[in-house]
């Protein structure tokens, strides 16, 4: 590694379980939620400038590449938390789709936070990244470790546990982005039906997968489904062509499903790509990275 560049792997995360347990006072929600890292990542390169300044370009469309990108953030926080004078251009290589509820802003500002920590030398400890970027966002700290976690409070509050059981993922996005804020404030708290997450909790630390299949669930289904019929109609053909559990990620609109065999994953990956135009096969990454550098 040239100690002036560095480059992070920013992976998507998925919700495997998400309930909401009520409305705060400071307008966000409590919630209690099943993440974990799955393999499709962004690239986040970051070299140092001498001067003080941040530049932010990307190859995606539909990022912005100003103070509104969750990356250029984070560098402006770790600036103006520890007096930092020198500089950063980022470059974001994005393959996750933007407003997807996948969190690739979200992996994005966490990648920026860890390489900064090492070209501007900063001496911080993963936790104390985290409690950093939970000043960005909700899903910041749990895309600081990656790996699988219980997150509560807003999001922010990790627990680590073992991985799930080894799977493939299909994810499938329709072609509309959707609005966090607009879904949380469209949840009707009272009239949900909660996921049980211990019985996901159990699933997961016995390395039992039809039992990680069948405790999926997400309270923000109540919302964005109906909203966008496109989002359920990709469900129900998931379901169709033999997924072997399905559920929408975080906000949505993104559809995932889990599969143990790869012939199946296959076919099913191809009965989708007619009728969704963004599909990806990716395997679960289970584990926290270790090594996050490319
Ligand atoms: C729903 C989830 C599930 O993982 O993910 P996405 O669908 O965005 O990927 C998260 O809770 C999203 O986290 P994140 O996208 O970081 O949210 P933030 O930027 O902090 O907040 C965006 C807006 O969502 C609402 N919000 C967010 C988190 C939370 N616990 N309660 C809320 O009410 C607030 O209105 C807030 O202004
Ligand atoms: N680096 C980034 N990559 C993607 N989106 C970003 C980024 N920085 C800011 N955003 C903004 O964050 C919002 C949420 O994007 P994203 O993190 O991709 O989705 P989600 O919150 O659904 O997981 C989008 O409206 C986008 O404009």
């Amino acid at each position: 590694m040239n100690d002036n560049k560095i480059s992070i792997k920013a992976p998507a995360k998925i919700n495997l379980s998400l309930d909401v347990l009520g409305k705060r006072e400071d307008g966000y929600h409590e919630v209690k939620m099943i993440m974990t890292t799955v393999d499709l990542s962004d690239r986040v390169e970051l070299t140092l400038l001498e001067e003080d300044r941040i530049t932010i370009e990307s190859t995606g469309g539909f990022v912005p590449l100003d103070q509104r990108n969750l990356a250029y953030q984070a560098a402006l926080l770790l600036k103006k938390t520890f007096g930092v004078k020198k500089g950063v251009g980022i470059h974001i290589a994005k393959n996750i789709p933007v407003a997807a509820g996948l969190a690739g802003g979200s992996s994005d500002a966490a990648a920026a936070l860890k390489g900064l920590n090492e070209i501007w030398k900063l001496g911080l400890s993963l936790d104390e990244l985290a409690v950093l970027g939970a000043k960005i966002g909700s899903d910041v700290s749990f895309c600081v470790y990656g790996g699988t976690a219980i997150a509560s409070g807003r999001g922010e509050h990790i627990q680590h546990i073992k991985a799930p059981p080894p799977c493939w993922v299909l994810l499938a996005k329709p072609p509309i982005g959707v609005s966090t804020a607009e879904v949380y404030r469209r949840l009707d708290t009272k009239t949900i039906d909660h996921p049980d997450i211990d019985a996901m909790v159990h699933a997961i630390e016995t390395n039992n997968y039809e039992g990680v299949c069948g405790q999926l669930g997400n309270v923000l289904e109540t919302v964005t489904l109906p909203l966008y019929p496109e989002v359920k109609q990709i469900k129900d053909q998931m379901h169709r062509l033999g997924a072997d559990g399905v559920l929408m990620s975080g906000s949505g609109p993104t559809v995932f499903g889990l599969f143990q065999h790869e012939s199946r994953v296959n076919r099913v990956y191809n009965g989708l790509r007619g009728f969704c135009h963004e599909v990806y096969a990716v395997r679960l990454l289970g584990e926290g990275q270790e090594d996050f550098k490319y």
